[in-house]
């Protein structure tokens, strides 16, 4: 892999700006002195700092020195933000936002037409690099497009798609995590109330889980073809899958990952 030879500045070093930074340096992309990371309060970088990342509460002064600047706040945290590093932006300066539900448009509406600005949307397991990313833009040059897939590729999958798909994307891959993780936990409770421990049943579940995304990764195969391997004529899977189904299990999921889709795109105010 060719590390990456400029400057990164991380504005909004939090969950996922954290996982970003941590995620780069694990593949190899930057070296920690390469990534400058801002925050309000950067006591909560101690321990980023000492691992040779740059911790600044000046997001000016790192978007001055930096190529890629990374915005990773809040939507409602966007406009100031923007706002204070204004004055000293460079034309044709590149910009990654990962802010949910914010356009390209809009944000160059707030810094100016000259900025190069494209949407990546990650998940939390960036930090292990395994994050499925997605990312969009409306009119950044090919070859900054290039460098971005080129950097999320690194810590996991990439899919470029058209902008209007983000908040899709938003609800279904990173929002997703966290509804994979609620069924893992479900299991495990269920697999307490069989008979497990706690940590023994939460260990099962989670290899379990494991081993389904790795068969459809590895096989290239469908879902209801690999539930058709286990589910035995009258046998135990097919009961409790349709138990499941009879309660809402597909459909809860479908409907929560509609209402998430729908709030992603409603939690940026431009004014
Ligand atoms: N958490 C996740 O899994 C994902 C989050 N996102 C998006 O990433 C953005 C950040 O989300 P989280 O990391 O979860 O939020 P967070 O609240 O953990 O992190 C935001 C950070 O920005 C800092 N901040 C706020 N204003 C600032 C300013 N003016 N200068 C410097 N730092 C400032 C806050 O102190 C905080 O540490 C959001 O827009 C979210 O939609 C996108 C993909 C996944
Ligand atoms: O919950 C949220 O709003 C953010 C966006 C995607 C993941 N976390």
């Amino acid at each position: 892999m060719n590390p990456f030879k400029g400057s990164i500045a991380i504005l909004g070093s939090g969950n996922i700006g954290i996982s970003l930074a941590k995620g780069l340096i694990k593949a190899n992309y930057a070296l920690p002195g390469q990534i400058s990371l801002t925050r309000r309060n950067i006591t909560n970088l101690n321990a980023l700092a000492e691992q040779g990342f740059v911790v600044s509460a000046d997001n000016a002064a790192v978007v001055s020195i930096a190529d890629i600047v990374v915005l990773a706040v809040l939507p409602q945290q966007l406009n100031q933000l923007l706002e204070q590093i204004l004055p000293v932006i460079k034309p044709n300066q590149l910009f990654i936002s990962v802010v949910s539900g914010v356009s390209c448009a809009d944000i160059r509406t707030k810094l100016g037409e000259t900025v190069q600005v494209i949407r990546a949307m990650p998940n939390t397991a960036i930090a292990i690099g395994q994050s499925m990313t997605c990312v969009a833009t409306d009119q950044a040059d090919p070859e900054n497009i290039q460098e971005v897939i080129r950097m999320f590729e690194t810590v996991g999958a990439v899919v470029k798609i058209n902008e209007d798909l983000m908040t899709s994307a938003t609800a279904l891959c990173a929002c997703g995590i966290a509804f994979f993780l609620r069924a893992i936990r479900a299991a495990s409770q269920g697999g307490v109330e069989i008979g497990f421990h706690a940590d023994e049943a939460l260990k099962m579940a989670v290899q379990t889980a494991k081993g389904a995304a790795d068969l459809l990764l590895q096989m290239q195969s469908h879902p209801e073809q690999e539930i058709d391997k286990v589910t035995s004529p009258k046998g135990c899977t097919i009961a409790g899958l349709n138990e499941m189904e009879h309660n809402g299990f597909s459909s809860s999921l479908i409907k929560g990952i509609k209402l998430s889709a729908a709030k992603a795109g409603a939690l940026y105010t431009k004014e």
